[in-house]
């Protein structure tokens, strides 16, 4: 490597995780680079949830370490990393005592800043929320509303990395595709780096640059959504690209059936 080259902004070097008997995550080596969407995809207890969590410390890798544009998190306090980073999951856990604004305003207020009601209104904005549910509860939004609101809240302290832990998995296909769609072009004008764990490989193809797919604690494919549509990744990979892409081929079909 040139040694003048700056580093990834993003490197997993031999992180790994035990949870007693069970190895969550079993040395994984990566870079990413900035401005890259990357959707993390595998079954269930893969491992994709605990590598997420190594990035933000919510989980301390057993051994390994992840560097942050050249810095190791782990020489972060904890508070302050998790305050530089948008972290939305599934379920988003707002604050059910505290109005939309209020829970929007969480990350600036740690910071010992107010929200603005122009940055209240930009980042309602930026979601597609309407501006009079800024004074409304958790409790009185559909599920769609709710995680917008989680996505907002991440953004809202300017964060350059965004990690999205199952973000889009209780909602309804609709809403899930459109929400999927606002952040992968929210994005691409903020200039994000984005992590994406999502059971679902449609969205995968559909959403990232980069989908690298977790078996075991390991990660075992690394492709382009297109390299995977060619068969690329080896076998877990396709087992996984299999289902979309015979409903693709069965719509496609369907659609010239149609229109014939
Ligand atoms: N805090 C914990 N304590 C004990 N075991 C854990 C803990 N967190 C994760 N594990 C175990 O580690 C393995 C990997 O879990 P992880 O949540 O990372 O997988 P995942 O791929 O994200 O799964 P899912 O898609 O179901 O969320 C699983 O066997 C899980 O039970």
């Amino acid at each position: 490597m040139d040694p003048a080259a700056a580093p990834p902004f993003l490197r997993f070097e031999s992180v790994a995780r035990q949870f007693g008997d069970t190895t969550a995550v079993a040395g994984v080596s990566l870079a990413i680079d900035a401005d890259a969407f990357v959707a993390l995809v595998g079954a269930s207890g893969s491992g994709k949830s605990t590598l997420l969590k190594t990035v933000n410390r919510l989980v301390e890798p057993d051994a390994g370490r992840v560097l942050i544009e050249g810095r190791d998190v782990a020489a972060i306090a904890p508070a302050a990393l998790r305050r530089s980073i948008g972290y939305v999951f599934q379920g988003v856990g707002l604050f059910s005592h505290l109005r939309v604004a209020e829970n929007i305003g969480m990350v600036p207020r740690l910071e010992g800043q107010r929200l603005t009601a122009d940055r209240l209104a930009e980042l309602l904005a930026l979601v597609e929320l309407d501006a009079g549910l800024a004074t409304r509860y958790p409790d009185a939004l559909s599920g769609g509303q709710r995680q917008r609101v989680g996505v907002a809240r991440a953004l809202a302290g300017n964060p350059g990395l965004l990690l999205m832990d199952e973000p889009f998995g209780a909602l309804d296909p609709i809403t899930r595709a459109g929400l999927g769609e606002r952040v992968r072009a929210l994005h691409d004008e903020l200039g994000l780096t984005t992590i994406m764990v999502t059971h679902d490989m449609t969205e995968a193809l559909l959403l990232a640059d980069r989908v690298l797919v977790m078996d075991r604690g390991l990660v075992v494919a690394d492709e382009t959504p297109a390299a995977l549509m060619r068969g690329a990744g080896g076998a877990v990979a396709q087992a996984l690209v299999a289902v979309p892409r015979a409903q693709a081929l069965r719509l496609s079909d369907r659609l010239a059936e149609a229109t014939r």
